[in-house]
């Protein structure tokens, strides 16, 4: 292309030659005058230039997205449809570098175009007053020239015609009023200087009040955008929560599946704006139905207590739950698989179902326990709570009932000896009780009731004689906390033991104060430091080692040491600050109890708080009874004791566990009501273990007691017949097992029936008479075994066979295999090794032996090794030669027998 000149091309861009010669040099074109000429390179790179330069910053972006999504709704004909939604959106972003160019470059247009109006405006102004300021000087003129006019007509007409004084006045007058119109205008109009120099102040006032006008207009942008953006963010809240209404609308449909139209699926809408939308349109959707279905949804509205009914309402009256229910379910101690279902709203089959999947077979009327219950209702989707039971119930009854009024005073502490085996807790609870008790009380009968008190110089201490933290253990079991302080005893020729550790661990669980008695100190073995040493590693440090723990040394053989040992429990237990209050209806804990003959239930018990006096209804357990007679531990009558002494006594109705709790009640109602409670909870404990066997089984329940004995209960038709079972029946008793008729009778099984058969655990057989209906739900009820015969040997055949249940199987031995030793060998490694000879039988490895010397057992045991020649062999058989050592045995001699045995266990029948 040809050249041309920076001013044609100028001319070709519509720019003035200055402007292109500037872009020009930033183009890093060389040109300087208008007449330069240009080449086509040299345009080129002008044009590139200016490219890149826009390029490199475009002022704005817009992008714009679609997106679809689809929403269900109702129709007006009720049927769901779906609909397809299609957003647009747009966005525009703008370089902000740009949008500030802008806005400054408007600024300052705006600004010249309002200082230019102004000028114009001044200018017109001007001209306006100048223009109006002549008209009325010409005005003027024209009245002043009119009235003189007026006035000198008025003279040559008076002068013409012998002067009137009349025209003179009128002539006057005419002046005047010229004047008066004239006047005014001319005085008041005063012609403004119309343009004059704008001065330095002006003008900065002018400019402040334009930089004035500039921030107000900056800041309500300002405050626009902030308005438009809080705008924006409520909308967005606005969108979330009806999204969450929709979610939660949805949810509460539960269950329903997205609607197909024709053969194509439609996803279901899913987002925010999806779900928001669909909420929207369902709110369009039933206000437009509302509005046309006005008549009928005012009759509706009616029977809806005003309430409008939306179109989920409207589908159909009844909507079974889609959701399962979870109930809180009570399981009480015991309950019965029936019962549970019901608490659970479900049914039985279904439980029994799910029992079976946990391994256990269970009919609908049998009981189940608290623990297997609650994992079952687990296992069903609720909510197991282990119901408070009436045991509580009766808890907080009866500690209403005991009310200690009268202040406490300091009592006697309770001590428990615990230590390892034979480290001499017996012997030291021996002597003190010898040094301290029997003596001060010459032909007292010296009884074992489990614990002693003895007095000192300082003060009543309480033993209790179990020694061991298996007893200890026991009681804390029971929730008795009867000790107050522990006594751990450490032989000090022995040191610290396992069993010391343990009793330790004991005493610190139940948060009882521990005191040393490191005894046997009499003995030359007597290491006392070590005992400490080892102690002190397991936390316990003496207060010679500025430990905490109080350490005697003693010795029960010669009773050094004791009764500084006396000494240290009496100033443990003024730091316990041990009180009871020693009147008031006595409280405590059963320590032992067993049944003697002749005197019944005998127990001892350790007051704990309140008077016990004879005469007293006391409640220890599932007991109670009025306490008829009590001794105290000397075995001398007493009628009254107080808190930390303990007492045995009579007259309770049975032999209640060691560590239950008894108590004094006054309401013997109440007494027996509990007592009668936790009997039927003990016994319904029982009958549940028993509930899984019925007749078959019930009889190894019992062989596990230790009296063997079938309790029948018997119904017949006739009295002949039963007679004759009785005496069949009773004839099968054997030394072992005893039959029991605790009850026989003619006509139907009643309900009393039943309960003699649960109480007594026995088993409940009919003689061609059946259950009455009450007797039946009972049974049912309570899954007791319930059997009808109408053949007597059939019968009887059934109890036989039962009844080998219980019997104790056989044991029988039979000798495997003989053999005898011909001579005897030394081995480093297993002392005796005999060589012998099988001369009966088979000899096997690991069978017991005994080794008989003239036929006499001198020895039984166990083979330590069995060989042929160098090999280790199981067995060895008739006519064999082998090599055998006997475990633990070294003495055997030629010529002895090793007799290998078996023993079998043979069940008998009878
Ligand atoms: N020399 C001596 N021997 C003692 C002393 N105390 C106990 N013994 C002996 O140690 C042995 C065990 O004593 P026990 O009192 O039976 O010990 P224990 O701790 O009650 O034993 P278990 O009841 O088996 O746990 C007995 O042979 C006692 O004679 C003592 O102070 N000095």
């Amino acid at each position: 292309m040809a050249e041309t000149t920076v001013k044609q091309l100028a001319e070709t861009v519509g720019q003035s030659v200055d402007a292109l010669l500037k872009q020009m040099q930033d183009a890093g074109l060389n040109h300087q005058g208008a007449d330069d000429a240009v080449s086509a390179e040299q345009r080129q790179q002008l044009l590139d230039h200016i490219n890149n330069t826009t390029a490199a910053a475009p002022g704005k972006i817009t992008l714009s997205r679609k997106s679809t999504s689809t929403l269900k709704t109702t129709g007006a004909s009720g049927k769901a449809k779906t609909v397809a939604v299609e957003v647009r959106k747009k966005r525009t972003y703008v370089k902000r570098s740009v949008v500030d160019d802008q806005e400054r470059l408007e600024a300052e247009q705006r600004a010249a175009e309002e200082e230019a109006a102004r000028i114009a405006e001044e200018e017109a102004a001007r001209k306006a007053a100048e223009e109006e300021a002549a008209r009325k000087a010409a005005e003027e003129e024209a009245l002043r020239k009119a009235a003189e006019e007026a006035a000198r007509k008025a003279a040559a007409e008076a002068a013409a015609a012998s002067a009137e004084p009349a025209a003179e006045t009128t002539a006057d007058a005419v002046a005047d009023k010229a004047r008066r119109v004239s006047v005014p205008k001319t005085t008041t109009r005063k012609a403004e200087p119309v343009q004059r120099e704008e001065t330095a102040e002006e003008r900065a006032a002018r400019e402040q009040e334009e930089r004035r006008k500039r921030e107000a207009e900056e800041q309500r942008r300002k405050q626009e955008a902030e308005a438009r953006r809080k705008a924006e963010e409520e909308a967005a809240r606005r969108t979330a929560e009806e999204a969450q209404r929709v979610a939660a609308e949805l949810e509460r449909r539960g269950g329903e599946q997205p609607v197909r139209t024709g053969s194509e699926e439609i996803e279901t809408g899913s987002g925010i704006v999806s779900e928001a939308m669909e909420a929207s349109w369902r709110d369009e959707e039933r206000t437009t139905k509302r509005r046309r279905r006005r008549p009928q949804s005012q009759v509706r509205n009616v029977v809806a207590h005003g309430q409008m009914k939306s179109t989920f309402q409207r589908e159909h009256g009844f909507k079974a739950p889609q959701e399962k229910m979870v109930y809180d379910v009570e399981v009480p101690e015991t309950i019965t698989v029936a019962d549970l279902a019901q608490r659970m709203n479900i049914k039985v089959r279904e439980v029994m179902r799910t029992l079976m999947k946990m391994g256990e077979m269970a009919t609908a009327n049998q009981y189940l326990d608290q623990e297997t219950a609650m994992l079952l209702v687990e296992e069903m989707g609720h909510r197991p709570r282990a119901a408070k039971g009436q045991e509580e119930t009766f808890a907080d009854d009866l500690a209403n009932l005991v009310q200690y009024t009268a202040d406490a005073v300091n009592r006697a502490p309770v001590v428990t000896i615990m230590g390892h085996v034979d480290h001499g807790k017996t012997s030291l609870l021996d002597y003190i009780r010898r040094a301290k008790v029997a003596a001060g009380e010459a032909g007292g009968i010296t009884q074992h009731i489990g614990a002693y008190h003895v007095d000192t110089p300082k003060g009543m201490i309480t033993f209790l004689d179990t020694p061991g933290h298996a007893a200890f253990s026991a009681m804390r079991a029971r929730g008795a906390q009867a000790t107050d302080i522990v006594v751990i005893v450490v032989a000090s020729d022995d040191g610290v033991m396992p069993q010391t550790q343990e009793a330790i661990n004991h005493a610190r669980a139940s948060e009882v104060p521990i005191i040393v008695a490191v005894t046997k100190m009499d003995k030359e073995q007597a290491d006392p430091d070590r005992v400490k040493n080892d102690l002190s590693q397991l936390g316990v440090i003496s207060e010679e080692w500025g430990g905490d723990y109080q350490f005697c040394y003693v010795s029960a053989h010669t009773g050094d040491g004791v009764d500084e040992l006396l000494d240290s429990i009496l100033l443990q237990a003024e730091l316990l600050e041990l009180k009871a209050s020693p009147v008031g209806p006595a409280r405590g804990v059963v320590i032992e109890s067993r049944v003697e003959k002749g005197r019944g239930p005998v127990t001892s018990v350790l007051i704990q708080e309140g008077q016990l006096n004879i005469g007293d209804m006391m409640l220890a357990g599932a007991h109670f009874g009025r306490t008829r007679a009590m001794v105290d531990e000397n075995g001398k009558p007493i009628k009254t004791a107080g808190p930390s002494i303990p007492v045995e006594i009579l007259g309770l109705d049975g032999a209640p566990e060691s560590g239950e709790q008894f108590m004094i009640v006054a309401d013997e109602k109440k007494a027996r009501e509990v007592a009668d409670f936790r009997q039927t909870r003990d016994r319904d404990l029982k009958l549940k273990r028993a509930q899984s066997s019925k007749l078959e089984n019930l009889f190894e329940n019992l062989g596990e007691k230790e009296s063997k004995q079938v309790n029948i209960i018997l119904k017949t038709d006739v009295r002949g017949t039963l007679e004759a079972l009785i005496g069949s029946l009773n004839d099968l008793s054997t030394d072992e097992v005893k039959v029991n008729i605790v009850s026989g009778g003619v006509g139907a099984i009643n309900e009393s029936d039943v309960n003699l058969a649960m109480t007594s655990e026995g088993v409940l057989l009919g003689f061609n008479v059946r259950a009455d209906s009450a007797a039946k739900r009972l049974c049912e009820r309570e899954g007791i075994d319930l059997r009808y015969y109408s053949v007597i040997y059939e019968l009887i055949d059934d109890v036989r066979a039962a009844m080998s249940g219980l019997l104790e199987p056989e044991r029988r031995e039979e000798i495997v295999g003989v053999a005898q030793v011909r001579e005897v060998f030394r081995s480093t490694k297993f002392g005796a090794v005999a060589g012998c000879m099988v001369i009966e039988g088979t000899l096997r490895r690991n069978l017991p032996i005994r080794v008989l010397r003239d036929e006499v057992v001198i020895f039984e045991g166990q083979l330590e090794s069995l060989r042929r020649f160098k090999d280790d062999v199981q067995e060895v058989r008739n006519g064999m030669e082998c090599g055998l050592a006997v475990k633990s045995y070294n003495d055997v001699k030629a010529g002895d027998k090793i007799e290998v045995f078996e023993v079998r266990v043979v069940a008998r029948t009878l």
